[in-house]
């Protein structure tokens, strides 16, 4: 039996979030109307709660992510001292890392200190990523103010300007359509690491560094590389002619689950097509429909999430190397969940494997080799 990729497998049980019939939900609801209707805070109290909250709940949850926002003194000189050409996702896998060491309750594994500790690492985790970018550019690091979303306050954090409400409402939708996906790669590493009863920063680091991967969350910055590379719309056929016959893999497409197409893909179509338009880069959407028209005629693939994200988050003006660590601001609601989830019922996560190695044989000494 051919196991590769735990392809169908199912293992474990969880009510977080389901995909059934290509339908996306989290906690039961469907993410297009979470998409359409709800804020990233509402998303990130159902997920952690199994309930959306009630005006008094959202508005204390706004204030504790504003106020837990704040990073640790000693982390921006460490910040600091990373070689400038770091990737991003290096720096926040060690950054979270660190946190731990300046979190009171790393150590405690009360339910209610588990809670504590994944609002802290949320809440922390959009001022790193904002920050690597102010460091790289020789900028302050801020910190989140009360009176801004959290969507609003990434935007402020990264560029210092109180960000205008098309940019905000964007980051704001592609933070809830990121935000928990099931049994993804990056999840289950977080599951499998927690299920030792490790701690909720080792299940963060884990899933933070099986996030970067371009067959995962690295796409994403993966697809901009090669817009980037194509540049012009005329150039898109003859691109994609030498990757097919290289049998390279077009990065923002397919996916091991959607087979009839990815849910969230459509919103950020549409968000693509009109940041571009807005910010005066429609070059980039063009292209990309190319390539979806291309992709879709020859292989019968179709877009992931990662595709229209890729032009979704240049129109914003945001540098191709944050495009993952912003996956991972928005996954860390869903890897905290799961993570959540895991030590509620927590049971080693430890499966076999079929060995296909040498038949049994003796030791031969050194000498005798
Ligand atoms: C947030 C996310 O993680 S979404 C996914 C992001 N990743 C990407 O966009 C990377 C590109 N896509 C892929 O590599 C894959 O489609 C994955 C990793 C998403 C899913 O992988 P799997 O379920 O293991 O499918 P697998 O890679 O076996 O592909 C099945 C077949 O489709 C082909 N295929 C799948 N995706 C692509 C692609 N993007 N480009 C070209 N061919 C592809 C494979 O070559 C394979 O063909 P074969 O049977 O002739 O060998
Ligand atoms: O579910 C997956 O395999 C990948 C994915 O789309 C995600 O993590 O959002």
């Amino acid at each position: 039996m051919s196991t590769a990729g735990l392809e169908g497998v199912v293992a474990t049980q969880s009510g977080i979030s389901s995909i059934i019939d290509g339908v996306l939900t989290y906690r039961g609801i469907n993410i297009d109307e979470l998409a359409m209707y709800a804020s990233f805070e509402e998303v990130l109290y159902l997920l952690w709660n199994d309930e959306l909250p009630t005006v008094e709940e959202l508005n204390n949850l706004k204030k504790d992510l504003a106020v837990q926002g704040v990073l640790p003194p000693e982390i921006i000189v460490l910040m600091k001292s990373f070689p400038r050409d770091t990737h991003p996702m290096a720096i926040l896998r060690t950054v979270v890392s660190a946190l731990e060491m300046y979190d009171p309750d790393a150590y405690d594994m009360s339910p209610e200190a588990n809670l504590r500790k994944a609002l802290n690492i949320q809440a922390k985790i959009s001022t790193v990523v904002a920050a690597i970018q102010r460091v790289k550019e020789g900028k302050e690091i801020l910190s989140p103010k009360s009176e801004f979303t959290f969507a609003e306050n990434f935007l402020y954090m990264l560029t210092g300007e109180v960000p205008d409400e098309i940019a905000s409402k964007s980051i704001d939708t592609a933070l809830i359509l990121h935000a928990d996906h099931e049994l993804n790669a990056s999840t289950f590493a977080s599951r499998v690491t927690v299920g030792t009863l490790a701690n909720m920063y080792a299940g963060i680091v884990s899933a933070i560094g099986t996030l970067s991967g371009p067959l995962h969350g690295g796409a994403n910055e993966a697809v901009m590389e090669m817009l980037e590379e194509i540049g012009e719309v005329e150039n898109v056929e003859s691109h994609l002619s030498e990757a097919f016959r290289s049998k390279k893999k077009i990065m923002g497409f397919g996916h091991r689950v959607y087979k009839t197409g990815d849910p969230r893909a459509k919103f950020l179509k549409s968000m693509s097509k009109s940041l571009t338009t807005l910010k005066g880069k429609k070059k980039m959407y063009e292209i990309s429909v190319k390539i979806d028209e291309m992709i879709t005629r020859e292989k019968g693939l179709l877009p992931n999430v990662d595709f229209y994200s890729a032009s979704t988050y240049d129109s914003l003006g945001i540098a191709r190397d944050l495009f993952t660590p912003i996956f991972a601001v928005s996954r860390t609601s869903g890897w905290t969940a799961h993570i959540l989830e895991q030590y509620s019922n927590n049971r080693l996560i430890r499966p076999r494997a079929e060995y296909v190695g040498s038949q049994l044989r003796s030791y031969v000494p050194i000498e005798d080799r």
